[in-house]
Order: structure tokens, then sequence, then C-alpha cells
């Protein structure tokens, strides 16, 4: 059956191959709210037909989701979005990490609801109108572009797209753009 909806050419791609230096250990696998962290940010992706998972093979099982090695491993976010659209089908891909575990379905339907011809990227603001890269849409059309900033040694995850071809959108919940890089940064029970 061919998807149709908003998430018909939509890959969801989450990058799990960090160190999680900050963290202390691996926080793809910290338990939050009964889920691992890398579980609630797949979860919000599941509509997404094709679903991929950078890191390292063997480290991860989610069902449903293909984990695609990183083709220049420990380099970051960067080149893990060109791993992740080098291995998409052409169109969209709805790349996140392990340490945004508030991301909604309703988060990323308000990006694709964004999408018009001709973008490369579509960035939420967040409640201080700083963009965030890394939950954020990427048009594989940036697959070149992206090869040429890798290759001259760029790694910010933000220069990904040229900013004429970013639409911005204010996010409506900030409180699901929670940043996790250290232990302390997971609230208790709510
Ligand atoms: N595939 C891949 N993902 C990465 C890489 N570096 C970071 N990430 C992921 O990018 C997301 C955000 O990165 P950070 O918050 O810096 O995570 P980190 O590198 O694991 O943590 P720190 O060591 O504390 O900086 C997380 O989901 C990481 O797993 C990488 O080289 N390859
Ligand atoms: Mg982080």
């Amino acid at each position: 059956m061919t998807p149709t909806g908003p998430w018909a050419d939509v890959t969801g791609v989450v990058t799990a191959g960090g160190r999680s230096s900050r963290f202390g250990s691996d926080k793809a696998l910290a338990v939050w709210e009964g889920r691992t962290l890398l579980e609630h940010a797949c979860a919000p992706l599941a509509l997404a037909p094709t679903r991929l998972l950078i890191a390292p093979a063997g480290r991860y099982h989610v069902p449903g989701w293909t984990v695609t090695p990183d083709t220049r491993p420990g380099e970051g976010p960067l080149a893990a979005l060109e791993a992740a659209l080098n291995a998409a089908p052409d169109g969209w891909v709805a790349f996140t990490g392990v340490d945004l575990p508030g991301l909604t379905r309703t988060y990323w339907e308000a990006l694709l609801a964004a999408r018009t011809p001709g973008l490369l990227s579509v960035q939420a603001l967040d409640d201080l109108n700083r963009p965030q890269p890394l939950a954020a849409l990427y048009h594989t059309g940036l697959r070149a572009h992206l090869t040429g900033l890798l290759d001259q040694g760029e790694r910010r995850l933000r220069l990904a797209a040229p900013t004429a071809r970013v639409r911005h959108v204010p996010v409506t919940d900030p409180d699901c753009l929670r940043n996790v890089n250290t232990p302390a940064d997971l609230p208790g029970p709510r």
C-alpha cells in the first residue's frame, strides 16, 4: 500500500551514535517514564514509512527501525544527517536525536505542514526564537551540499541548509524541546 497524507514522503531518522560523555552512560538507553530515551525519540515518527536509526550496527534494536551505520563515525550529527539523507528515499527526512524525549507527533506534523516547494529544511523556533536543527526536517536535495560542507571540515548542524532555503516555524509547546545532556535534565515523574 502506498502511504498517503503528510507522512507519505517522510523518512523518520533518530541519530544515536554519540558518546553521551556529559550523561555518563549511554543516554539512548536511559529510562524515563517507562521507556528508553531512544524509544521516546522514535515513537512520534512511527507513521513515517521508512525509519532509520543512525548508530553502530548491533548496539540498538527498535522494532520497525533499520540501523544504518555512520559513514563518518564519531563526526557528529551533521555527518549523521549526511548518512541519513544518503540512505533515505528521495523526499524529506524528519531528523532528531535521543536527547529530545518530549517531541510529539503534533510537533512533527506542524513542521510537515510548513513544507513548501523549494524549501530544503523546516525548523522550529523555541520560545527564545532559537532554531532547533536537531528536531527538524531536511530534504534529500541537500545531499551534495552536505557532503561538500563535511569535506571542507564543517561540523555545525545548524549550517546544514542554506539560510534562504530554510523555513522557521514557532513551536506551540516549547516544553517538548527539553534537551537531555546530563541525568539532571530528566525531570521526575509528572
Ligand atoms: N550517528 C551519530 N550520532 C551522533 C554523533 N554525535 C552525536 N550524535 C547524536 O546526536 C544527538 C545529540 O548529540 P549530543 O547531545 O552532543 O550527544 P552526545 O555526543 O552523545 O553527548 P555528549 O558526549 O555529552 O556531547 C544524540 O542523539 C547523539 O547520539 C555521531 O557522531 N554519530
Ligand atoms: Mg544534546
